[in-house]
């Protein structure tokens, strides 16, 4: 007998894979490179479920029935050139490779590509979830050709996380479609973490409020508008003691994030197809300026922050606190879905927006509470990605902008820097501004460069000699 399917790589996220896929019925191989991790996983984890290691990737590869259907959680970049490259000389036509890693979406494209020449098919598939997700349902988001889709689709369906409007897995579209909509849910991802940071930060430095009695108005928040795994996991993480200190753990960890690149892509990504996402670039540079620890502690005595003092009324600044941060998410989406839509055009992607936005409803990591207005909105006119083009985001914004004006000037008062919330407004601002200084810019180009400029007056191109040339 043969195995339904075969999956590489068991750390956090494979291991919870493969028993997702087995408690759902279907009989899975697995291998990892070192070996000792699949005989610990065997050993620890795996009980009644049709899970069964392999040694060496041929007799891995030869356990599988055919069309032989591989999914990889290796890690991303090289890894999975690497393990291609292996599993090669035992794969035949028509055999299907799935890549659920945070791939760079260029990479899969490159991929597709190479594999096609050889018949094999391939999906890249953005999975999200952590391990929690992996396990007892993650978000998927598969692209590549719809004939690879088809041939793993009961199975994705059926390991995916549920809502009431059904499995969290579609298929997302062409090439590398998944791959990019993953990407740019991490870029979101980002944004929306370090709001949540940003509001911690006021709480904690403004109202000097404990821990505990932050995790306990984050708990509030989850109950309302603000519901979302995100603000769970921040509540949770307020309330836990460090076992050796007994203090709050989040008080005893270093203030230095790290990345492994995806935020970085949706950010490097959105530059060079000319979509504004400062909101999601500064999640991005928040977390680099975090990493100069150092050079923090040694400015923080030199550098002037001039800091007032406020007398502030604490329930009326937590309401406040809330609106900035559904003003940011909300912001943070709307970058980040029309950088997609812009991406779905530019690589005939053909995404459907709604879909991913009912497929990031359960699983993942950015999952809330505000999708289903989201996708209220984009159901609304699909033929418009910019949420902020329609009157519903308009009456949800309304009593919002000013909560985040308020939180934005506190910081300023104060010191306390709020990238993003900061970059969501002025990103509002920028949208809602009918002249924009650049045609300063304009003029500037053409003083030093030649650059030319257009006219509100009239149609054309213009140059101006600004000064004589000698
Ligand atoms: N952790 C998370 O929350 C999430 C992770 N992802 C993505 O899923 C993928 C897996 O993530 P995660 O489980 O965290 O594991 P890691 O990203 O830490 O990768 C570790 C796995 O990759 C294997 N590996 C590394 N280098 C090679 C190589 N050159 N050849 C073969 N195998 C190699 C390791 O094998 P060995 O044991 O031999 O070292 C191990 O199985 C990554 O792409 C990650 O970005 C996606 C969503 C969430
Ligand atoms: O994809 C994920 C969640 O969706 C992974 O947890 C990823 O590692 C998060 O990105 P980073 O490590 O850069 O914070």
């Amino acid at each position: 007998m043969k195995n339904y399917v075969g999956l590489i790589g068991l750390a956090v996220m494979g291991q919870n894979l493969a028993l997702n896929i087995a408690r759902k019925g279907y009989s899975i191989s697995v291998y990892n490179r070192t070996p000792d991790r699949t005989k610990e996983f065997v050993e620890k984890r795996v009980k009644e479920e049709k899970i069964y290691p392999y040694y060496d990737l041929k007799s891995f590869v030869e356990s599988l029935e055919k069309p032989r259907k591989i999914i990889l959680m290796v890690k991303a970049g090289q890894p999975v050139d690497d393990m291609i490259n292996e599993l090669l000389p035992y794969l035949e036509p028509g055999d299907l490779i799935i890549d659920g890693g945070n791939s760079y979406f260029k990479d899969t494209s490159r991929r597709i590509r190479e594999l096609k020449e050889k018949e094999i098919l391939y999906l890249g598939m953005g999975v999200s979830g952590g391990e929690y997700g992996a396990l007892h349902g993650p978000s998927l988001m598969p692209g590549g050709t719809k004939e690879a889709y088809k041939l793993v689709e009961e199975m994705l369906l059926k390991i995916a996380a549920k809502t009431e409007d059904g499995p969290c897995c579609t298929y997302v579209g062409d090439d590398s479609a998944g791959h990019f909509v993953k990407m740019v849910h991490n870029g979101i991802e980002y944004a929306i973490m370090q709001l949540i940071a940003e509001v911690y930060d006021v709480m904690r430095k403004v109202l000097n409020m404990t821990s505990e009695e932050i995790g306990d108005v984050f708990q509030t928040w989850n109950n309302g508008e603000l519901n979302s795994f995100l603000m769970e996991i921040s509540y949770k993480i307020m309330r836990r003691k460090d076992e050796e200190t007994g203090k709050p753990l989040v008080e005893v960890i270093l203030d230095k994030a790290e990345q492994k690149g995806t935020g970085k892509w949706t950010s490097q990504t959105a530059l060079d197809l000319g979509i504004p996402t400062p909101t999601l670039n500064m999640a991005v540079e928040a977390r680099i300026i975090s990493h100069f620890k150092d050079l923090r502690v040694n400015l923080s005595k030199t550098l002037p922050v001039p800091k007032e003092n406020l007398s502030l009324n604490r329930e009326e600044l937590i309401r406040d606190l809330e609106k900035a941060l559904l003003f940011g998410v909300f912001i943070s989406f709307s970058q980040g879905l029309w950088l997609i839509d812009e991406a779905s055009k530019t690589f005939n992607y053909n995404i459907d927006l709604s879909e991913v936005l009912r497929i990031w409803k359960g699983g993942c990591i950015i999952r809330a509470k505000l999708l289903n207005f989201l996708r209220e909105i984009i159901k609304e006119n699909p033929q418009n990605a910019n949420l902020l083009a329609s009157e519903k985001a308009v009456n949800f914004l309304k009593d919002k902008i000013e909560s985040a004006k308020r939180i934005s000037n506190l910081g300023k008062l104060t010191g306390i820097p709020l990238l993003c919330l900061n970059s969501a407004l002025d990103y509002y601002f920028a949208l809602a501004t009918e002249n924009l200084p650049a045609n300063l810019i304009q003029a500037q180009r053409d003083f030093f460069g030649a650059h030319t400029y257009e006219r509100i007056d009239k149609e054309g191109i213009f140059h101006t000699e600004w000064e004589k040339l000698e």
